[in-house]
């Protein structure tokens, strides 16, 4: 593994990173104590790039993504999108932000069980204010293989594609930056490789940037770059490394 120098750019790069994490640290307070879940984690994620974040139990990783995607706010240091510093907008603006630039895919799908396909994709359009148009739903639906499911409720669905549909509702706005969380969590391996390779055309095809969380090595190797946390720093990271080698990275770190 390489240990990971803080990736600040020493010269200016031609745009902006799509996301900066700038030294960001979180403290957890309650009665039982503090606990200091990122310790100052300096990162700048390039547009277009597909980066899996690992680490042992505890070592950081969601509290990494719900500060980066905004969800949650660091205890110090910044995070920029596209060149916006999150720390200065208001509650709503953080919202527009998120409901214009970010994609989100969770391991609980988070489907809205009443609505109907077509409806819980084309959600995040109308949530912005904005009439979706129907070639754009059915687009999305048929780039995630399920174009004759539009009418079809979530509990008619399998996992896979129920977490396809999430994803088709991640791409609808055309976001910059997908945030997964274990996006493959709760799917058997044939269904985890459709939606990795999903998430990995976005980055392919249409340049957008992908930042997952997952404890699985080969979901991980779908990424060019594993980074691996461990007790709230960045402790390495290996580049288009196969399930073997982060495997063989991870129980180094886990010793
Ligand atoms: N809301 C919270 N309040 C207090 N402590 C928290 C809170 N959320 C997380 N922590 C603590 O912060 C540390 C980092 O947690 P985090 O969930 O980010 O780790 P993780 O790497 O995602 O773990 P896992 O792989 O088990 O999901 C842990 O010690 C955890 O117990």
């Amino acid at each position: 593994m390489t240990a990971t120098a803080p990736m600040y750019p020493s010269v200016a790069p031609v745009e902006p990173p799509a996301l900066l994490l700038d030294g960001i640290a979180k403290t957890y307070r309650s009665k039982a104590g503090a606990v200091d879940a990122l310790r100052g984690v300096t990162y700048h994620f390039a547009r277009g790039s597909f980066t899996a974040v690992m680490g042992p139990s505890g070592s950081g990783k969601s509290t990494l993504l719900q500060c980066a995607a905004g969800l949650d706010q660091p205890s110090s240091g910044a995070v920029v999108l596209n060149g916006v510093n999150l720390n200065g907008l208001s509650e709503v603006e953080l919202t527009k932000l998120r409901r214009a630039e970010m994609g989100f895919v969770f391991q609980a799908y988070n489907l809205l069980p009443s609505l109907t396909v077509y409806d819980n994709v084309a959600l995040p359009l109308r949530l912005t204010g904005k009439r979706p148009a129907r070639n754009d739903v059915h687009g999305v639906l048929n780039q995630v293989g399920l174009e004759g499911k539009a009418k079809r409720r979530p509990s008619e669905l399998s996992g896979g594609q129920q977490q396809r549909v999430a994803i088709a509702r991640a791409l609808i706005t055309r976001p910059s930056v997908f945030f997964a969380d274990e996006p493959t969590g709760a799917l058997d391996s044939g269904t985890s490789r459709q939606v990795l390779a999903l998430l990995r055309d976005a980055t392919d095809r249409a340049g957008q940037t992908v930042v997952m969380v997952t404890h699985d090595p080969v979901a991980a190797a779908y990424a060019e770059r594993v980074l691996f946390l461990s007790d709230g720093l960045l402790a390495g990271h290996l580049d288009r490394a196969n399930p073997a080698q982060i495997a063989a990275a991870m129980s180094d770190l886990e010793k």
